[in-house]
């Protein structure tokens, strides 16, 4: 039996150097039951290195069993994990994700301060006092580093969630409902978070009810519903036809006959809807407007519309399971 050469054994050491980084989260066929019911039926999805995934779907969707799965806290009936390319019971891989739980309790006899430092602990990370408390203001809480958890509103508490989530510099987050108890200025603030850890290249995986939150930061999305998935992809994706909506005064029948070049063409009195392509030409729009004021037509409105993710949310949800593309 020839022994493996160490210029062969360089050579598939670089080969697997040079591969991409495996994604963030990777799950295929995850499957759970709960006695006679089926929480999750075969679901499979992937979040890349630095992507913002947003899990939707309505009440008892599944989306909770399946990030639950996905950090080995329920165990699945089948299906495979893997989070930064190891199996998710691997605790160097569970240390480098931070995750914030849908219904959160910190010790409430710690302070913050402490709960942040246990939480480095159990991670087994080092993060400077300094660092520690940087964190705590990110979610706004600097000057309650030294109180109680104990007296904390529920707001405080999921924002104290947050920075546990985020202290020990994950590669991967997992936030189920973070804003949840959030105010209004809480909620633009996790917005802003969101942003901050993508421009930092971290994936998250996001669970939210508040599709307009979804729709502001995720590059993609999974729609769950009754334990699968009914639709997923990105955002122009999943949102199809763009549109744009003038007002017009002037209107002649070649005017018209130039709106309706640009793409299919509806009308209500003086307000007319073009249908774009899914990615149209950039030059589309202001060569059509350039071409109406040539032909003497005032222009009062341009505007460019899609249709929102709630709109194709409720779409999805009311297409029968079958008939779902
Ligand atoms: N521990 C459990 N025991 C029994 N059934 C459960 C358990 N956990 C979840 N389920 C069931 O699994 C299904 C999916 O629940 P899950 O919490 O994953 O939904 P969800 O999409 O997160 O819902 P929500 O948006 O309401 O939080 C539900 O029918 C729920 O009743």
């Amino acid at each position: 039996m020839g022994l493996v050469t160490s210029p062969a054994l360089d050579a598939a050491a670089q080969l697997v150097a040079d591969l991409p980084p495996a994604s963030a989260v990777w799950c295929s066929g995850l499957r759970k039951r709960y006695r006679k019911r089926t929480a999750v039926d075969g679901v499979s999805f992937a979040v890349g290195r630095g992507e913002v995934l947003g899990l939707l779907g309505p009440n008892g969707a599944g989306k909770t069993t399946v990030i639950k799965m996905l950090l080995g806290l329920v165990r699945p009936d089948a299906g495979e994990v893997l989070l930064l390319g190891k199996p998710s019971a691997e605790p160097a891989s569970r240390a480098r994700v931070g995750y914030l739980p849908e219904l959160f309790r910190y010790q409430p006899w710690l302070t913050a301060a402490e709960v942040l430092k246990l939480h480095v602990r159990l991670a087994g990370a080092q993060v400077a006092p300094t660092e520690r408390q940087e964190c705590l203001a990110t979610v706004g809480l600097a000057d309650r580093a030294g109180d109680r958890v104990g007296g904390f509103s529920k707001g405080m508490q999921q924002r104290l969630g947050l920075a546990v989530a985020l202290v020990a510099r994950p590669e991967l987050v997992i936030l189920d409902e973070p804003t949840s108890a959030l105010d209004p200025l809480g909620r633009a603030d996790v917005r802003d978070l969101l942003l901050a850890l993508k421009a930092r290249d971290v994936a998250v995986l996001l669970n939210s009810h508040l599709i307009g939150e979804v729709e502001r930061v995720c590059d993609r999305v999974v729609i769950l519903d009754k334990g699968r998935v009914a639709a997923a992809g990105t955002l122009p994706e999943l949102l199809g036809r763009r549109e744009v909506r003038l007002r017009l005064d002037g209107v002649t029948a070649a005017v018209e006959t130039r709106l309706g070049a640009a793409g299919p063409l509806t009308r209500d009195g003086d307000e007319f809807v073009v249908t774009l392509p899914v990615e149209p030409d950039p030059d589309t729009v202001p060569d059509l407007v350039a071409d109406l004021v040539s032909l003497g037509v005032r222009v009062h409105a341009v505007e460019p519309a899609r249709v929102s993710l709630e709109e194709r949310l409720l779409d999805i949800l009311r297409t029968p399971h079958e008939e779902r593309g």
